[in-house]
């Protein structure tokens, strides 16, 4: 049965990116998903976004929700210093799949743990199953109507402190108007509007910071 996408894109990492390099997996699939065949990475112009804030964050433990190919976690891990951890949350046991051989071949498997499961089941067990305190950083790149119900879980599960900084993909592109009014009219965060492109194209898109103020 034919390849899917994704698994094209981890051949096309696995056969043309460097072992064990996480920059250099992360600048393969971008070449890949530029050139051949699009897929919903956050790419390298938000990617750079996301790296400043993780760097700013210096997150001892990190969360995030919507692994997909493995792309942002990679991006992310490589920042992380050491001892601290990425949790990534997939649901879809095939993209959980090829995001496990992504992660192993850039060699951060260390850094990070893939939690298969929907984000609504996993986000409670976090504290007793993960040994989480709370939560330094969340980067929120899954379906774009779970982002509000899973911050309202994340202060729900005690998982946020002063200080906890979310970061959201897709706010203009496709959108995530709940979770843009739910932050921006709520008083517990600080928010900051990124203003970028969708991966791989030129349409306007933005990320959204949100700063937990307890
Ligand atoms: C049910 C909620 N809980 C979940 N728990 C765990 N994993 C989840 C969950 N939801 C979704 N996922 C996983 O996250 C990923 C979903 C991401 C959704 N992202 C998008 O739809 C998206 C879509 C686009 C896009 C942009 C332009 C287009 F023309 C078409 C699509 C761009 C992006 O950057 C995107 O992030 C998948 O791997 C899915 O299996
Ligand atoms: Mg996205």
């Amino acid at each position: 049965m034919n390849q899917s996408k994704e698994q094209r894109i981890l051949n096309f990492v696995l056969q043309n990116a460097v072992r064990g390099d996480p920059c250099s997996v992360v600048d393969t699939i971008d070449k890949y998903c530029s050139q051949k065949e699009w897929a919903m990475n956050v790419g390298d112009e938000k990617g750079k976004i996301l790296d400043k804030t993780v760097q700013e964050a210096n997150p001892s433990v990190a969360l995030e929700l919507g692994t997909y190919c493995g792309y942002s976690a990679v991006r992310i891990s490589r920042l992380l210093k050491a001892g601290s951890r990425l949790l990534t949350v997939e649901f879809n046991p095939e993209f959980a799949a090829i995001a496990k051989q992504m992660i192993e071949f850039a060699g951060v498997q260390d850094k990070v743990k893939l939690l298969e499961g929907p984000s609504e089941e996993i986000i409670p067990q976090l504290k007793k199953k993960y040994e989480v305190d709370t939560l330094d950083f969340v980067f929120l790149d899954h379906w774009k109507d779970r982002y509000t119900p899973d911050t309202i879980l994340l202060q729900e599960c005690n998982l946020l402190r002063k200080g906890s900084v979310l970061l959201a993909d897709n706010i203009i592109f496709p959108g995530a108007p709940d979770f843009l009014n739910y932050v921006r009219k709520s008083p517990h965060f600080q928010c900051t509007n990124y203003p970028s492109h969708l991966e791989y194209m030129q349409v306007e898109d933005a990320m959204e910071k949100a700063v937990f103020l307890g």
